[in-house]
């Protein structure tokens, strides 16, 4: 068995529905295997990578076995289905080449992402639609369901998609006077169950809930003092440097039992998104395509428009 026949568990799209309820096991079997492989691979020598594809790089620290994967599209790294299909790539590159964790971070200089592209969900086909949800999702479950240490270093604003990538890591540290939250009610969309799960992971279920019906934007202060981030950096190189100090605190804990407790903690939210996963984008694709929805979008795309140019 190769290092790379682990199934992630966005190749699950591609199973019948019966092959798919049981994906949770399948998923631990196969995880199980690889990750006894990449215990007795890491006697060897550590390989410095670096990479890129488009719109992601990925950087290994020869030192720490780290690897930091940057999103870099400018202006904002809004979430478009190339910036998605290339996380999800390098994702998979950094759990097969033996690092020992990952931290997700961003090229720009203030802006973390700021979620899904809106020009990709307006005035579009289906076809198109359901192709940004399935991706979505399918980084979302990357990210979330990697039995890697994770953690993301927000050097800049995380609103909604932004949000959704920063908490479905372990970790977060974030740079002072930025802003993150899920603020999807604001464009008068409901965001699915998977989507808030990372966001309840961290928050009790209070604080997420008024957070969510609000849809909040949390400064980086009021962030730190409910929890949604763990810690506060002065600059991107110091959020990084906290990161890598996360993961480097399982430096003595065995790997392989590390990674299936993280994911014992997140099965049941990983199963449930599985058996829900076909109807969400169904009503993702019903909801994008509201002619109010499209309406809402329209005006919220003006009105960002607008603030840029004041
Ligand atoms: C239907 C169901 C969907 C459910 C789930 C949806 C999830 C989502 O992720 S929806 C996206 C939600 N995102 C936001 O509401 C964020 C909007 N953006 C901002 O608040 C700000 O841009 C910022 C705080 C992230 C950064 O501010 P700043 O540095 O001042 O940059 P500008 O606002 O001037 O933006 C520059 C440029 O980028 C365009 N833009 C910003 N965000 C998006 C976006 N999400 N999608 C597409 N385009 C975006 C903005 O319009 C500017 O464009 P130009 O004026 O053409 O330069």
């Amino acid at each position: 068995m190769k290092l790379s026949s682990r199934i992630p568990f966005r190749l699950a799209l591609k199973q019948t529905p019966e092959q798919r309820s049981s994906s949770i096991d399948t998923y631990q079997r196969t995880m199980l295997h690889s990750n006894l492989l990449r215990l007795v691979a890491r006697g060897g020598p550590k390989r410095l990578m670096s990479t890129a594809t488009k719109l992601t790089t990925v950087e290994v620290n020869d030192k720490t076995g780290i690897a930091t994967l940057t999103m870099n599209r400018p202006p904002v790294n809004s979430q478009n289905v190339q910036l998605l299909e290339d996380l999800q790539k390098s994702i998979t590159e950094i759990e097969n080449n033996k690092s020992r964790g990952l931290i997700l971070t961003s090229a720009m200089s203030n802006v973390f992402s700021a979620g899904l592209d809106i020009h990709e969900m307006y005035n579009t086909n289906e076809e198109r639609l359901r192709i940004v949800w399935t991706e979505l999702q399918n980084a979302w479950i990357a990210l979330y369901g990697s039995s890697l240490p994770t953690a993301a270093a927000i050097n800049g604003h995380a609103p909604a998609g932004g949000c959704l990538l920063a908490t479905a890591c372990e970790y977060r540290v974030m740079v002072p006077n930025c802003r993150i939250g899920l603020n999807e009610t604001q464009l008068g969309i409901i965001a699915p169950k998977w989507l808030m799960s990372g966001f309840l992971n961290v928050l009790p279920k209070r604080v997420a809930e008024r957070a969510l019906t609000q849809g909040r934007m949390f400064t980086t202060q009021e962030a730190f003092e409910v929890g949604l981030v763990d810690e506060i950096a002065n600059s991107k190189e110091e959020a990084l440097e906290k990161c890598s100090a996360f993961i480097g605190s399982f430096a003595k804990v065995n790997s392989l039992a590390r990674g299936l407790t993280k994911l014992q903690f997140r099965a049941e939210n990983i199963k449930e998104f599985e058996k829900i996963r076909e109807k969400d984008v169904a009503n993702f694709i019903a909801l994008a395509s509201r002619p109010e929805i499209q309406k809402d979008m329209g005006i919220y795309l003006e009105n960002l428009k607008k603030k840029g140019k004041k």
